[in-house]
């Protein structure tokens, strides 16, 4: 996405981590502390004795010079100088050099022992050898001097400077200076004032339903006294549940734009840190900055890093810190008022997973659901990506659309970004179709593999492979029709991908769960047709059956023989308090059952192949021909598909949907799968509204190997 796009939002880039605070306060501690380090030094200095050796003591001894001899932590000798002695000039330079103020008071020398008893005696002998007027006592004193306080306390204070340095270093990102002061500040990004955001709905293309939900919001934040008037209560937080890239941070943002209101944004695992407790700190951090800010709007992505479902299971301890910070965002939202004026949104593509404490009226009590575009969405999402670009006569939005099945807006977005990229690196005044159609392939699937060197007989093998998928879903009546198959390898992975049309379909039949799977052995079934042999092109097929086997038996109770029970635990949270709900036996039968379902579609994916073997043919040989095949040259080659009318695609194309009924022929064909990347058999259960997390519109971007 380049940074212009009429929208701005890189949302990844947070503009202003304003709220740290004062990030100069522990600048100013180290400061303040290296100055004091630096005092005690320069002090200590001055007041240091002169140091002397034994012989010289001696010396003075015998000279009376010393008035006090004083013994200093049994380690050294401190003398102090009679005031006669003080005169004299021979102890003048030593003085004064040790005393830049010239204060000559209490001039001290000192001299190290190493044995203090052994000092003891000499002394004494000294003393009795030397006819002096008095005998001078040994004091014996124990002291703190400077430089062991200096010792101790920057041995301290070099502690605190690594641990301050060390706490900036794990503290990772946020303000300038550090963490340690802001460890428990929230990591919101806030966008206010001069970042104020600018998005508004008409950025949002599409999303209309979701939209309107939230239009309500917006005039709650800017008139909020219509509402509180009438005892009315406007819902604290709503939950925008989608795939990536479809939009949520985009809708959020244009929420905080129409109502102009200062926007925080974040995301669920801003809160999570290494310690105990800073979760909880951020959030209550958060909730204050927001009051302050109010009417404001809270935005959290992705969610379930922190509002993941407080598990039975869990180890004692285990999940303290993330039960913790979910405790204390439960607690804010329960704790302001609907009418403090802070409305939090956050987003979310597992609401399956959320805590339901999460979910209950006054919290996160409204879902908006943001689905991948449909047709016509996804020619809005071009268009707004398509005002800033420098456009050829050629390009055109719905042509685009319909090339882009199964995209989200971020992929679109995306291919509007490489189109650009294309046309520049090929020196072009402006962007063309063919751009646009290299993005999307790239996009697709990764990118082409000029050079990718296949042997000949490796290239039959894949064109008989993907003509085998598309054959079978041509002939099929609940497959999917055929958009594109190619085999010009692509990605790491891919060598082929084929790309079908798939309905946009809820609820899924036997009948069209088992075609599907025919659809997905067609590959292998050719090469066994066409070569007597099978190659390992097709992993990701035989992954895909098998797991589709495996939720016909155990998950949708759609086999006769273990009947309708489900094993599948929506919750994640073994609920049945071990590993497998179900004996040995049964787990036997699963196997035989998933093996005989996949035993006769492929039998059956055999026949059908051999009764079109001629067809087939065809197809894999302008498939080497041509590398890349599309729905008309299947039509020119084999003949129309004996199933279905006029698709939404086609209609779509044909430019007959602008129709009011457009809305209805949802149940068409729109979006895509790639690859025949069937539905991932995660298909929303019709009671709870909250199932399994894949929405049943299957991805539009992944790629199958061949
Ligand atoms: N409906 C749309 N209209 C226009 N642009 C869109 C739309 N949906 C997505 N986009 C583009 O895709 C980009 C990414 O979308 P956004 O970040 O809002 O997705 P998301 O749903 O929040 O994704 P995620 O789940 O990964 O956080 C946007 O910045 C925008 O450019
Ligand atoms: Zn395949």
């Amino acid at each position: 996405m380049s940074d212009k796009t009429p929208n701005g939002t890189n949302k990844r880039k947070k503009p202003t981590p304003s709220p740290t605070p004062r990030p100069g306060v522990q600048l100013w501690v180290l400061a303040g502390l290296l100055v004091f380090m630096f005092g005690v030094m320069f002090v200590s200095n001055i007041n240091q004795p002169a140091k002397i050796n034994q012989q010289k003591f001696e010396q003075m001894l015998a000279a009376g010079d010393v008035g006090k001899i004083t013994l200093v932590n049994e380690k050294e000798v401190d003398l102090s100088l009679t005031p006669a002695a003080l005169a004299k000039s021979q102890y003048a330079t030593e003085l004064v050099r040790k005393s830049p103020f010239g204060v000559s008071g209490d001039a001290h020398f000192y001299f190290p022992i190493v044995d203090a008893k052994l000092f003891q005696e000499n002394l004494d002998q000294l003393q009795k050898a030397t006819p002096l007027p008095q005998r001078l006592a040994l004091n014996i004193e124990s002291r703190e001097g400077l430089s062991d306080f200096i010792g101790k306390w920057g041995l301290l204070a070099l502690l605190v400077v690594g641990f301050i340095f060390m706490m900036k270093r794990m503290g990772g990102a946020g303000g300038p200076g550090g963490q340690i002061f802001s460890i428990g500040k929230s990591r919101a990004a806030l966008f206010e004032g001069g970042d104020k955001v600018k998005i508004t709905f008409k950025d949002v293309a599409g999303l209309e339903e979701a939209k309107e939900e939230v239009q309500e919001i917006v005039e709650f934040l800017k008139n909020p006294s219509k509402f509180t008037v009438l005892g009315g209560k406007i819902p604290k937080g709503a939950l925008l549940v989608g795939p990536p890239g479809t939009g949520k941070t985009l809708l959020a943002k244009a929420v905080a734009g129409e109502a102009d209101v200062p926007f925080f944004s974040l995301s669920g695992s801003d809160f999570v840190e290494m310690f105990v407790g800073v979760g909880a700190a951020r959030v209550r951090d958060l909730f204050k900055q927001a009051k302050a800010k109010a009417p404001c709007i809270i935005f959290i992505d992705e969610i379930d890093a922190v509002g993941r479902s407080r598990s039975k299971g869990n180890m004692p301890g285990g999940n303290d810190e993330r039960e913790n910070t979910l405790n204390s965002l439960l607690v804010e939202m329960d704790g302001f008022g609907t009418d403090s004026g802070v409305i939090i949104l956050a987003a979310t593509n597992r609401p399956d997973t959320l805590d339901s404490a999460l979910l209950r009226p006054g919290r996160f009590d409204r879902q908006i659901s943001i689905d991948k575009p449909d047709i016509n969405g996804r020619t809005q999402i071009f268009q707004v990506h398509l005002k800033p670009l420098t456009l050829g006569p050629d390009v055109d939005a719905r042509k685009l659309s319909a090339q882009t099945p199964g995209f989200a807006g971020a992929e679109i977005a995306n291919v509007c970004n490489e189109a650009a990229l294309i046309a520049a690196r090929r020196d072009k005044k402006f962007i063309t179709n063919q751009d646009f159609t290299d993005a999307i392939d790239r996009v697709i699937g990764g990118l082409e593999k000029k050079n990718k060197i296949i042997s000949p007989s490796e290239k039959r093998i894949v064109a008989y492979h993907e003509a085998g998928h598309a054959i079978v879903g041509w002939f099929l009546e609940h497959c999917d029709p055929l958009v594109k198959v190619s085999i010009v390898p692509r990605g790491v992975a891919a060598l082929g991908y084929a790309q079908y049309l798939p309905k946009e379909q809820f609820l899924y039949n036997t009948e069209q769960l088992i075609d599907e799977m025919c659809m997905a052995l067609g590959g292998r079934a050719a090469e066994e047709l066409v070569f007597g042999k099978i190659s390992t092109g097709a992993l990701s097929d035989l992954e895909r059956i098998t797991k589709m086997a495996y939720s016909i038996v155990t998950m949708y109770g759609m086999n006769s023989k273990l009947g309708n029970v489900s094993y599948y635990d929506s919750k994640g949270q073994n609920e049945y308090g071990f590993s497998k709900p179900y004996s040995e036996a049964t787990s036997q039968m699963i196997d035989e059952e998933v093996r005989t379902i996949i035993e006769q579609a492929y039998v059956r994916t055999k026949e059908l192949l051999n009764e079109r073997r001629h067809e087939l043919e065809v197809i894999a040989k302008e498939l080497l021909e041509k590398e890349v095949l599309l729905q008309d040259d299947l039509e020119r080659l084999v003949g129309k598909r004996p199933y279905g009318g006029q698709t939404n695609y086609q209609a779509h194309m044909a430019g007959t949907d602008r129709s009011e009924t457009a809305g209805e022929l949802i149940n068409e064909h729109a979006g895509t799968t790639i690859g025949s990347d069937l539905p991932d058999l995660h298909l929303p259960g019709l009671d709870t509204g909250n199932g399994p997390s894949e929405a049943a519109a299957p991805s539009g971007s992944a790629v199958a190997g061949v």
